[in-house]
């Protein structure tokens, strides 16, 4: 196999930065047209094709679209056939129960036999409806085997990646892209990648995203910078390889995988330009904001990417991240406060403790909880913050997340069943004393 560049040190890979920027990149000089997007001959005997992930008719803000100049025109291919995927499953969740109760989960133990990132997808729950192009679904995944000689397309939804356990470094149409924790990766939909395993084993949570792309968050009142800057989107730059042997492309469609033995390598895309590929994020760049005199602001200021909805500010999905910040609040209740949210709430701990959960919330491991359904500091927690000196406080080396979704996140079967499920997640509360003095 060639490739344009074979596996250099993961700092010398080069991007390009700016979300949602018109992008252009060629790997061989002269491989991108001048002036028009589909000549009569695109140069080096390339072939030229669009990829459209909005309809063409979407107003200019919202569209998204490249054009790629291959070695093969993607239609060059034979017929998918289905294959099974008991793990990973989509909206409408077979058999799925929208359930009130709070969930969490320990981390998943990594599989014992070798398992590439597809096969090591599994479901916690979904929403919406995979062929309406609504709702999210989240996943696990755990990989114990780079992907070498298959390729997976998720023609349902783009792929929102964070990596807790282990770097991946994602071969994609539009090239390469290493991403480790802290950072997190977004797979345009229907994008052909593979992923390897740097560090020979990797975990982390995927938010499928059904819905409209991911995009930044409007800024309102705070003005024209801030939350996460646009130049700190990093897109890969051209990379292909030219692989003339079979491979197995993998698709999931309508929540279904399927499969097809190309003879080439669908990773043949010499140079492009647009404005949907594949991007990276580092969190460590977001731009905290918070309050500066008292009460805590609501966690949508924690917003990094959003899947809006046609409801202004119901979100199909919003991605926040709960990264390290200072705590200055005065005669205030500093950690997340007890609440019920018509939105539904998942969360992913990268590293260190979430301050609402003074233990139980652990790395790798997740919680759910669905519309309305209570929550908040655990009673160690309440008993530490509503006693504590209100010093200025660092919180630090630590990185919770949030998919927080406008309809319940139905769950799967295997998720409510799995053995790293924990048992007893209500009693984080019980020991909440009554205080009432009355
Ligand atoms: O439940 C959670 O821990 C997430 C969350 C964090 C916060 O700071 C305020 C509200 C909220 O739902
Ligand atoms: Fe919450």
């Amino acid at each position: 196999m060639t490739t344009t560049d074979e596996p250099r040190a993961r700092t010398e890979l080069e991007y390009a930065a700016g979300f949602g920027n018109e992008h252009h990149s060629e790997a061989v000089p002269g491989a991108l047209p001048s002036g028009r997007n589909s000549p009569q001959r695109a140069p080096l005997g390339l072939y030229a094709e669009q990829h459209s992930a909005t309809a063409f008719t979407e107003p200019r803000a919202q569209n998204r679209r490249s054009w790629v100049y291959r070695i093969r025109p993607s239609a060059a291919h034979p017929r998918f056939r289905p294959i099974d995927a008991p793990r990973l499953l989509s909206a409408p969740v077979p058999g799925g129960v929208a359930d009130p109760n709070r969930r969490r989960w320990n981390a998943p133990p990594l599989p014992e036999r070798p398992a590439d990132f597809v096969d090591g997808l599994s479901t916690i729950g979904a929403n919406g409806d995979v062929l309406q192009r609504n709702g999210i679904a989240i996943h696990w995944y755990t990989a114990t085997t780079s992907m070498t000689d298959r390729y997976f397309a998720d023609a349902d939804g783009e792929l929102l990646i964070v990596p807790e356990l282990g770097s991946l470094l994602l071969h994609t149409e539009y090239g390469k892209l290493f991403v480790e924790p802290g950072e997190i990766a977004v797979i345009g939909r229907a994008v052909r990648f593979r992923v390897e395993l740097p560090d020979g084993r990797a975990r982390g949570y995927v938010c499928e995203n059904y819905g409209r792309p991911f995009t930044l968050p409007e800024l309102g009142p705070i003005g024209a910078n801030g939350l996460a800057n646009p130049r700190d989107f990093l897109y890969p730059v051209a990379a292909y390889e030219d692989r003339e042997e079979t491979v197995q492309v993998v698709q999931k469609f309508g929540g279904r995988l399927w499969a097809a033995d190309y003879d080439h390598s669908p990773l043949d895309v010499v140079a492009w330009h647009g404005n949907h590929a594949a991007y990276k994020y580092d969190t460590a760049r977001f731009n905290v904001l918070g309050t500066v005199s008292y009460d805590h602001p609501d966690p949508s200021l924690y917003t990094v990417l959003t899947s809006p909805t046609d409801t202004p500010g119901q979100a199909n999905a919003d991605f926040v991240v709960f990264a390290p910040r200072w705590l200055v609040g005065e005669d205030t209740f500093r950690p997340p406060y007890y609440h019920r949210n018509v939105m539904s709430e998942f969360m992913g701990l990268v590293k260190g403790v979430y301050d609402a959960k003074a233990e139980g919330f652990v790395p790798g491991g997740a919680s759910l909880h669905n519309m309305w359904s209570a929550h908040g500091p655990d009673a160690e927690t309440f008993e530490k913050a509503s006693t504590a000196e209100l010093k200025p406080q660092k919180i630090d080396d630590t990185l919770a997340f949030m998919f927080e979704t406008r309809w319940p996140v139905v769950t799967t079967e295997a998720a409510r069943e799995a053995a790293h499920l924990q048992p007893d997640y209500d009693s984080v509360w019980q020991g909440v004393r009554r205080n009432f003095t009355g």
